[in-house]
């Protein structure tokens, strides 16, 4: 009998199949069982019909429990009726393990409960759908880069000093060499590779210890952040719009069938296409004053500022030029006008926020120095980086894009947990 996998359905209408997988789902009516079972392709529903198989078979149908292991023969049949389009019409069912009292059942069930399943919650066809458009996103990424030539340069997850403040450092004792802190970004090393091969990203985990329990923060984050010798900030969104726009196409193109299954109203990510407007941090400002928020002068903005600015244009916004005061030492400062750093944040439509914060950085040594020192940061920790201004420094700029932030906005989720396979929040690190 020939094995196949439910994705292959279509391609043996009308013959004897075998498949191996999970019982998803399972009905009755009368002399009639309606299994359905997914393999990880996809889902089909199995006709055991009580004229049609042995009682013994019939019975193991109307025993087994969610989520029993299982291999079931049958033929294949077109249904436009049946989940994918196709059924089988059931000859034979094989328990490889049979399963009761599997926690997470269709019933509602808290998101604790559900965080505490994780590692069964993810079989749910909610989060499959979630984790493939993941899968396609990170795969959009990689191709990006890819095709425009940037070299893949994956920075240290254990390193000796802070890029984003010190104030949501990880730090981990690194033998008898003091400390190490688990990184929050990989910039200062892409930099390093930028200096070295011109265009390069480095894409991995991240952390941040944060102590805010909000929906779009994460203690542990996937960021990719491309680093670009000889661009400056309008070159940086000129890559970050371009970057965008085929991240989120690609995703409509590619994962209708699981946006559906997400419910997601795809109506304006279908307006993500360059070119994105692009304000300078004065104008947001307005834009608060004008909808009443009482905003003082010299803040960052936060996620509520964010929702509103955003509001105002029917795709992404990138606003730029922030007050040097609220961002990180190595952000390059205008030289037209000291008080604002040539940093950029792209802030996703329907109340998404900040999904890339990016900036030009400071390529002159004594200017970098002043930073550090004004930062309080120990210069120690940096002198590494520092080289990088001795030996042939050139301006660069580079960004970094939050993926679980991304892919929150293009499925449509409340909260970021949903779009990371195990995530870890200020107070949960199991499963
Ligand atoms: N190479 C660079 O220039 C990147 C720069 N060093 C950086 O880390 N900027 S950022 O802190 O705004 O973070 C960048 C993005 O990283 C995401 N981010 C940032 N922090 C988080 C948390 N806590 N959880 C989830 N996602 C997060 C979010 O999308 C931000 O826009
Ligand atoms: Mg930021």
């Amino acid at each position: 009998m020939q094995q196949i996998t439910i994705s292959e359905l279509k391609n043996f209408v009308g013959q004897e199949v075998t498949l191996y997988g999970w019982l998803y789902h399972k009905r009755s009516s009368g002399k009639i069982k309606f299994l359905v079972l997914r393999d990880g392709t996809g889902y089909v529903q199995c006709v055991y019909f009580k004229g049609n198989v042995s009682d013994e078979i019939f019975d193991i149908a109307d025993r087994i429990g969610q989520e029993s292991s299982i291999i079931v023969t049958g033929k294949v049949k077109q249904e436009p009726k049946a989940p994918g389009g196709y059924e089988l019409d059931a000859s034979d069912l094989k328990i490889i393990y049979d399963t009761h009292d599997f926690p997470i059942t269709p019933k509602e069930h808290g998101i604790e409960f559900l965080l505490d399943n994780r590692h069964l919650w993810l079989r749910s066809k909610r989060q499959v759908a979630i984790m493939r458009v993941r899968h396609r996103v990170v795969k959009a990424i990689r191709d990006f880069f890819d095709g425009k030539g940037f070299t893949l340069m994956d920075a240290p997850i254990l390193t000796p000093n802070a890029v984003e403040g010190t104030s949501t450092l990880f730090e981990t004792k690194y033998f008898d060499l003091g400390s190490a802190y688990l990184t929050q970004s990989g910039q200062l090393y892409a930099e390093a590779g930028a200096m070295a091969l011109g265009k390069v990203y480095t894409f991995g985990p991240t952390f941040r210890a944060e102590k805010s329990k909000t929906r779009r923060h994460l203690t542990e984050f996937w960021m990719v952040e491309p680093e670009v010798a000889f661009a400056d900030l309008n070159d940086d969104m000129d890559l970050a719009e371009e970057f965008l726009e085929y991240i989120v196409q690609t995703v409509l193109k590619e994962k209708d069938e699981e946006l559906k299954i997400l419910e997601r109203d795809t109506t304006k990510l279908q307006n993500v296409k360059r070119p994105f407007p692009r304000i300078h941090y004065n104008e947001a400002v307005e834009i608060l004053k004008k909808h009443g928020v009482d905003f003082q002068w010299g803040n960052d903005f936060g996620g509520g500022d964010e929702t509103i600015i955003s509001e105002q244009f029917d795709r992404p916004v990138m606003v730029h030029h922030y007050p040097a005061e609220v961002k990180a030492f190595y952000m390059k400062r205008d030289p037209q006008d000291e008080r604002f750093a040539l940093a950029v944040d792209v802030l996703a439509p329907e109340g998404y926020g900040e999904i890339i914060g990016g900036s030009q950085r400071e390529d002159d040594l004594d200017t970098l120095l002043k930073r550090i020192a004004e930062h309080n940061l120990p210069q120690s920790a940096f002198e590494w980086y520092l080289d990088l201004r001795r030996f042939g420094s050139v301006p660069h700029s580079g960004f970094g894009l939050g993926l679980e932030r991304t892919v929150s906005w293009i499925c449509g989720l409340e909260h970021l947990r949903e779009a990371i396979p195990f995530p870890r929040l200020i107070y949960r690190n199991t499963p």
